[in-house]
């Protein structure tokens, strides 16, 4: 359905092709899901084929790629939208209309399709996905989950043959994730509709996958082939695959539910050890970095926030999880003055965000926005970091030093419209880490990011925390709350319902719950690291178990930092094969 054909691709003015080499074919009524490391050009291979890549891009595309017998070399995408549908990384940038309904529908309209059945496709589409109460509704006031949702819906009424999809769940919350994914099983197993998608979060997507399409980057051919076997030699693998390799399962297990079934051996092993305990909750400062007390906020005429309270103390990291549209945005909008409380107290490291000057407030506070091209403005990636020190008054090449640490390879005379999405995610961390303010707000910080850019992301905030900043991240990404964070706040229509610490919170909850915890329930294991660390033969003398969120390698005084030192340097996101669960003794 889907055909390769030596095919290479050369983006304008870069030095290496994007694609390389790549040469197979994807069958009908499949699901075939594309994996590897960050920037390795998933997304390249996408565009290739619903036609984006070149025709909007630019550049040069050797070799063919042809969907259901058309070249999309020579189709433009509007002439394959009978055939093909396309959800891309960032759907505003997608959407034609203004309202929800419209947009819903406007696929439809482009392909003729009769208006009661149009009709009927919106109606039961805005079920599905949860969008019913939002049909009226701009779609420039949606969260970004609730307008993830609306991408997905308005590609999928259209009943292409061919669905190709770029992170399609990265904003979603787990159970709408899950709803989604199920969905476009049935298309495949009751209609033969074939999917392409292009995933970071394996744990979420690889039982639904009938293939595994890796890209493994530095100059490596792509592997096409059966889930357990591609994903058993490949530098990207979802805690349950680590976790299987770690206890010597073969095959290797996909879901929690195959790994439930032979997890007997690996409890009994790990026995009588003691399951890590919470991180100490650092000493509370006189300031606390945020204290909310009854905060109301109202976006538009709409009330968002509802008599918040929320007290976040210095070294702390705070996880706020919650259904999409809950208000966890606008919280940590909030934090930073670009909305003003209608009721209550915001004070941010002892001041008021709102009626601060923004010069002033960097000091304080910094937000790494959902959207990462919010926070970039130069024309290289050099420039930018640049710029960043000096607002930051941090040392030259701090920021740039940061780049290299989450992500090596990323040239510094790239504009930030060209990077990958997780170069581009990198690039706005780096950004507010230089500048290192005791309050520290990622909004999504995983979007984007393979699993061992994600390790070196959690080991750079864990070493800030335990200099004293505070950090509150909004996420879905039940792993890196697991790893990353000492309590989980969860929000529910703008009201803060739970406040735990994380072991308590995530295991409370199947829809929070990271995969070791369920597989190895009901025993407090969250981690990959946590377990590897239990098993490991003989423990260093002095050695602490590793607590949530810290990171192989990654312990006082043991020097390895974070956990790098795979650069390539070739563009391909380099970081291929040091995800969390290695070098910690892993005695599989
Ligand atoms: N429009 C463009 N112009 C120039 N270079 C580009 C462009 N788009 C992508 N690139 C480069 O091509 C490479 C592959 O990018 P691509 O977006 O395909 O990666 P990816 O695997 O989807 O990454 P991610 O996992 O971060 O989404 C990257 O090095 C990126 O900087
Ligand atoms: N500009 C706006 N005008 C009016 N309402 C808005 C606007 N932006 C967001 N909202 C609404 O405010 C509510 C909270 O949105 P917010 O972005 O804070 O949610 P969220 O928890 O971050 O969601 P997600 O998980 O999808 O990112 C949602 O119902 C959303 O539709």
């Amino acid at each position: 359905m889907i055909r390769f054909e030596q095919v290479e691709m050369v983006y304008p003015g870069a030095m290496a092709p994007a694609l390389r080499g790549v040469d197979l074919e994807l069958p009908e009524g499949e699901l075939t899901l594309l994996v590897g490391p960050s920037g390795v050009g998933k997304s390249t291979l996408l565009g290739a084929v619903c036609g984006l890549v070149p025709h909007f891009t630019g550049g040069t595309l050797t070799g063919r790629v042809t969907v259901a017998g058309r070249d999309t070399r020579t189709h433009r995408p509007r002439e394959l939208a009978d055939v093909v549908g396309f959800v891309g990384q960032d759907p505003l940038a997608h959407f034609v209309t203004g309202t929800v309904e419209d947009e819903l529908a406007y696929g439809m309209e482009s392909l003729g399709v009769p208006p009661p059945t149009m009709r009927r496709r919106v109606e039961e589409t805005l079920d599905l996905l949860g969008l019913a109460e939002l049909r009226d509704r701009a779609l420039g006031d949606l969260s970004g989950g609730q307008q993830q949702r609306v991408a997905i819906g308005s590609v999928l009424t259209t009943h292409p043959r061919v669905l190709v999809l770029d992170e399609p769940t990265s904003a979603l919350d787990p159970p709408a994730a899950e709803e989604v994914l199920a969905v476009l099983q049935r298309l495949v197993h009751d209609l033969g509709t074939t999917v392409l998608l292009a995933e970071h979060r394996l744990e979420r997507v690889v039982q639904y996958a009938d293939r595994v399409l890796l890209l493994p980057g530095g100059g490596r051919a792509p592997v096409l082939g059966d889930p357990a076997a591609v994903l058993a030699g490949s530098p990207v693998r979802p805690p349950v695959v680590e976790l299987g390799r770690l206890a010597g399962w073969s095959p290797l297990p996909l879901s929690v539910r195959d790994a439930r079934r032979r997890a007997a051996g690996l409890r009994e092993r790990l026995g009588e050890a003691p399951v890590p305990p919470a991180r100490r909750t650092p000493d509370t400062s006189p300031v606390p970095a945020v204290s909310l007390r009854s905060v109301g906020v109202r976006r538009g005429r709409r009330p968002v926030l509802h008599e918040v309270e929320l007290e976040v103390a210095a070294g702390e990291a705070v996880a706020l999880m919650g259904r999409n549209g809950a208000g966890k945005s606008t919280l940590l909008r909030t934090l930073v003055g670009m909305h003003r409380a209608t009721s209550g107290r915001v004070a941010v490291d002892g001041i008021d965000p709102a009626r601060t000057a923004p010069r002033e407030l960097l000091r304080h506070v910094g937000l790494v926005p959902q959207d990462p091209r919010d926070l970039l403005y130069a024309e290289t990636v050099g420039g930018e970091c640049e710029a960043a020190d000096r607002d930051a008054g941090a040392a030259p090449g701090t920021c740039r030093a940061l780049v290299d640490r989450l992500l090596p390879g990323i040239d510094g005379g790239t504009h930030p419209r060209d990077l990958s999405e997780g170069q581009r995610l990198v690039l706005a961390l780096a950004v507010v880490l230089a500048a290192a303010p005791p309050l520290l707000l990622l909004d999504e910080p995983t979007r984007g990011l393979d699993y061992a850019a994600k390790a070196r992301l959690v080991a750079v905030v864990r070493r800030l925390t335990g200099e004293g900043h505070a950090v509150v991240l909004a996420t879905h990404d039940v792993e890196l709350a697991a790893e990353l964070a000492d309590r989980v706040v969860v929000m529910a229509e703008g009201e803060v319902v739970a406040d735990g610490p994380t072991g308590e919170v995530v295991t409370a909850s199947p829809a929070f719950a990271p995969q070791v915890a369920k597989i190895l329930a009901p025993a407090g294991w969250l981690t990959v690291p946590q377990v590897a660390h239990a098993l490991a033969p003989e423990p260093r003398p002095g050695a602490r178990p590793p607590a949530p969120g810290d990171e192989p390698g990654d312990e006082p005084g043991d020097g390895s930092g974070d956990g790098s030192g795979d650069g390539s340097g070739d563009g391909s996101g380099g970081a291929v094969d040091d995800a969390p669960g290695r070098g910690t003794g892993g005695a599989a």
